[in-house]
Formats: structure tokens, sequence, C-alpha cells
């Protein structure tokens, strides 16, 4: 039996910023919030009228400070996954190039971590097929 979509589908776009050593930056979702505590990519949820790109480009300038220029957003891969009450679907680029250090300035804890290490860091569920792509793009 195949899974029903659920009638509502939710679109995301997250970034996996690579610094030049390598790393990844991984952000905690805060207390208070749905997922608290587990290690995500920073994104969030593309707001009408916006296109992913710019949605992805205010939410790290939101949530990190940093400044991303579009043309710097180099898709990746997306995730489609069906969760209580919505079908999450969420775009996925590659970031190697920004302005200004990240900082969590929504509460969040970051983390810079190796491609190995990402299996370390709890994530929530649709977020799994990602750490193998990751590594295997990283080493
Ligand atoms: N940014 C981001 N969101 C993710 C990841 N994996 C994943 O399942 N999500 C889900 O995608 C949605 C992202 O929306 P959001 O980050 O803007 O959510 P929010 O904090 O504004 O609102 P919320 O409190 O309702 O979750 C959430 O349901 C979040 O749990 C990920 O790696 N990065």
């Amino acid at each position: 039996m195949t899974t029903p979509f659920r009638p509502h589908t939710l679109l995301v776009t997250a970034a996996i910023l690579i610094k030049k050593d390598n790393t990844v930056l991984l952000a905690q979702r805060p207390e208070g919030k749905t997922f608290a505590g587990l290690w995500e990519f920073p994104g969030g949820k593309v707001e009408v009228p916006e296109s992913p790109e710019a949605a992805l480009v205010r939410e790290l300038n939101e949530e990190l400070g940093i400044t991303v220029q579009p043309e710097k957003l180099e898709p990746f891969t997306f995730v489609s996954e069906d969760c209580a009450t919505f079908h999450l679907l969420m775009a996925l680029y590659l970031v190697r190039d920004w302005e200004h250090d990240p900082i969590g300035r929504e509460g969040q804890t970051l983390a810079w971590v190796p491609a190995s290490e990402l299996g370390n860091y709890p994530m929530p569920k649709a977020d799994a097929p990602l750490v193998p792509r990751i590594q295997a793009l990283l080493g």
C-alpha cells in the first residue's frame, strides 16, 4: 500500500554551508520549537510570494546573520517526507561563499561538523538520507 500524500505540502529550503576545511554547519533547534534539541541544516519555510532561493537568502540572514548572493546557492538534492500533519518537501542547496561569520541569532547552538561525524548528531527523520549524500560529496 502506498502512503497517502497529506493535503498540505510544506515547501522548505535549507543550506548545507561548507567551510574551506570541508566542515558543514548544523544548527540545534532551540527549546520551545518543534523537534527541539535536534540538529538541522539552517533554512525554513518558503513564504508566498518568495522563490525558494529568496526564502533561503532571507532565512540565512535571519537565523545566522550571513549574507549570501542568490547565485551562490548551488542546487544539491531534495527530500520528500510524510510528516504527521503535513508533507515536507525540502530543497537543499550547497553554499560555499557568504559574508560575515554565522552566529545563532535565534538562540540556536551552531556546530561545524566534519562529514564523517554527521551521524553523531540527532536530526529530524527527513534528514537521514542527506548524511550519506554529503559524505559522498565531501569524503
Ligand atoms: N530548516 C530545516 N528544517 C527542517 C530540516 N529537517 C526538517 O525536517 N525540517 C522541518 O522543516 C520545517 C522547517 O520550518 P521552519 O524551520 O521554518 O520551522 P519554524 O521553526 O519556523 O516553525 P516550527 O516551530 O513550526 O517548526 C520544520 O517542520 C522542520 O522540522 C532541516 O534540516 N532544516
